[in-house]
């Protein structure tokens, strides 16, 4: 059976990259997807935006929604604090299974926790099942029409509290209007956009901050 897109990232990573070391498989994801084959990791360009975004909140703990092969959740776990924990929330059972082998392979995996499922799922569980309080800071790199309705669940499961932040990727491309439609008429949300560009190509994306006023 031939091998998936997903499987020949991880295994250039494998072959590539330095073990337990983040920057290391951040860069050789970057070089294979630029020369090699497009994937949807947030790549370099946004991930400056990302990793500015983390270290302004130096977040205690996390959630991304979208983990896809584990990119920006080695990009953010690089990041955290001792102590800080990052749950990411992967749908995709095979995307699932490449992320937990990308991550570990960085060496982040005490950094992280990989739930594999629905976010409409996963979201209400957070408090009992995982013993979350509340967010810090929440990556939306998931399915674009859901980044509205999670946020909106987010709130209703009083998992956000005043200041915790949202940082939401792919608003212009593939583009979430309803999610800008609902954040930025918002009272209860301040926004600010970040202009950059899709990852490895020169078309235009953005990524919004949304911060909760409680
Ligand atoms: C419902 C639920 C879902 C998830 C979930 N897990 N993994 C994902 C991945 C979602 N990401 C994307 O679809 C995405 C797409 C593009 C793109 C595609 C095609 C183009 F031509 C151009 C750009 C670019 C990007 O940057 C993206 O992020 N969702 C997890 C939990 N619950
Ligand atoms: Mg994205």
């Amino acid at each position: 059976m031939n091998q998936s897109k997903e499987q020949r990232i991880l295994n250039f990573v494998l072959q590539n990259a330095v073990r337990g070391d983040p920057r290391s498989v951040m860069e050789t994801i970057d070089k294979y997807c630029s020369e090699k084959e497009w994937a949807m990791n947030v790549g370099d360009v946004k991930g400056v935006i990302l990793d500015k975004t983390v270290e302004e909140i130096n977040p205690s703990i996390a959630l991304e929604l979208g983990t896809y092969c584990g990119y920006s959740a080695v990009r953010i776990a690089r990041l955290l604090k001792a102590g800080a924990c990052l749950l990411t929330v992967e749908f995709n059972p095979e995307f699932a299974a490449i992320a937990k082998q990308m991550i570990e392979f960085a060496g982040v995996q005490d950094k992280v926790k990989l739930l594999q499922g629905p976010s409409e799922v996963i979201i209400p569980q957070l408090k009992k099942k995982y013993e979350v309080d509340t967010l810090d800071f929440v990556f939306l790199d998931h399915w674009k029409d859901r980044y509205a309705p999670d946020t909106i669940l987010l709130q209703e499961c009083s998992l956000l509290r005043k200041g915790s932040v949202l940082l939401a990727d792919n608003i212009i491309f593939p583009g979430a209007p309803e999610f800008i439609k609902y954040i930025r008429n918002n009272p209860r949300f301040q926004c600010s956009t970040y202009p950059s560009h899709l990852e490895y190509m020169k078309v235009q994306d953005a990524m919004e901050k949304a911060v909760f006023l409680g």
